[in-house]
């Protein structure tokens, strides 16, 4: 099997005293788009920043294409394209005037591409980054990044207040640069919808830990959900269920939402509510969903016909 482009081992980072990525063991393998997802605040950022070298660890390792990213050379930086949440750009420039400044620090730049891209998101070269749309300041940032000819491009929050027709160009932009399977693209992002339209796998990060790093259809064939007619099911009730993500209250039943299920875990559930139970199809953004909101830790017990009732 081929090295992992970006690889971590047991990477931990403090702020303070405040631990925000715990013990992150990570593989993103070459020719892939990896799609990291994750609540506000869940890590992502600062995992990106230390993968980038701009931010050192305080315990465990980061490489990428095998050099610890604390010491990263500055050929191998030239491998990476890495675009910050935001999209930074100086706002007297024009387009054409940023892409000059830009390519004077590369020896590789395709300006074919780079006027591909802007031209792509519906952006005139003469425009000046001031008088921008946050979608075409977007596409730019994109641009900028993508002319090099980076063997990997690591986004940060890229679609980030971008309105559905810029989001389509970024989406299609970054299908278009993974194509071939030659480059690499790690991602982090809040649209499910758009993981599911351009990623090649998932990894979900709660709290500073990865608890789902697999290819797109592993995880939709791991993760099901069950609807059990009960009338309430406490926590060690809960506890006993090998794999369970998430429990929440619908109505009269519970959904009921598990990673791996096997017989062990059906066993248990039906010990809970005999066979008062039906399968329950659950879509790609109903599985990160459930990882989600159970960090957020309101939902195990989250009556939906009360939450409506009180409004
Ligand atoms: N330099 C810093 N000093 C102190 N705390 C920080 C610093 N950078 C980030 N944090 C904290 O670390 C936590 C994780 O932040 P991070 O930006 O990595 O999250 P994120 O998953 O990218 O979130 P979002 O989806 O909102 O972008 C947050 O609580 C943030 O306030």
């Amino acid at each position: 099997m081929n090295d992992p482009v970006i690889q971590t081992e047991r990477l931990c980072r403090y702020f303070g005293n405040r631990p925000i990525v715990r013990d992150l063991d990570m593989r993103i393998p070459a020719g892939q788009v990896t799609a990291m997802l994750g609540l506000n605040g869940a890590g992502k950022t600062t995992t990106i920043r230390i993968l980038m070298g701009l931010l050192r660890p305080t315990r465990g390792s980061a490489t990428v294409f095998g050099e610890d990213t604390s010491q990263m050379s500055p050929a191998t930086r030239g491998r990476i394209g890495y675009m910050v949440e935001g999209h930074f750009l100086y706002p007297s420039m024009t387009v054409q005037q940023c892409a000059k400044f830009q390519r004077a620090g590369h020896a590789t730049w395709d300006n074919e591409l780079f006027h591909q891209i802007v031209d792509h998101f519906g952006i005139q070269p003469n425009s000046r980054i001031a008088e921008m749309s946050r979608g075409q300041r977007a596409g730019v940032s994109l641009a900028l990044v993508l002319a090099p000819d980076p063997e990997l491009l690591v986004l940060d929050d890229p679609a980030l207040g971008l309105d559905p027709v810029s989001r389509r160009a970024l989406n299609e932009t970054i299908v278009e640069f993974a194509g071939d399977g030659k480059r690499t693209v790690m991602l982090s992002t809040h649209l499910l919808d758009d993981v599911e339209r351009i990623a090649d796998r998932v990894m979900v990060l709660v709290g500073g830990r990865l608890k789902v790093d697999t290819s797109m259809d592993d995880f939709a064939n791991r993760v099901s959900g069950f609807a059990v007619k009960i009338e309430t099911i406490d926590r060690g009730q809960l506890a006993a269920i090998p794999g369970l993500i998430e429990a929440r209250k619908v109505g009269d039943w519970f959904h009921l939402s598990l990673a791996d299920c096997d017989e062990e875990a059906t066993a248990a559930i039906q010990r809970l509510c005999g066979d008062a139970i039906e399968p329950i199809d659950m879509t790609f953004g109903d599985g990160v969903l459930a990882y989600l909101a159970r960090e957020r830790g309101e939902s195990s017990f989250l009556n939906l016909d009360r939450a409506g009732a009180k409004r």
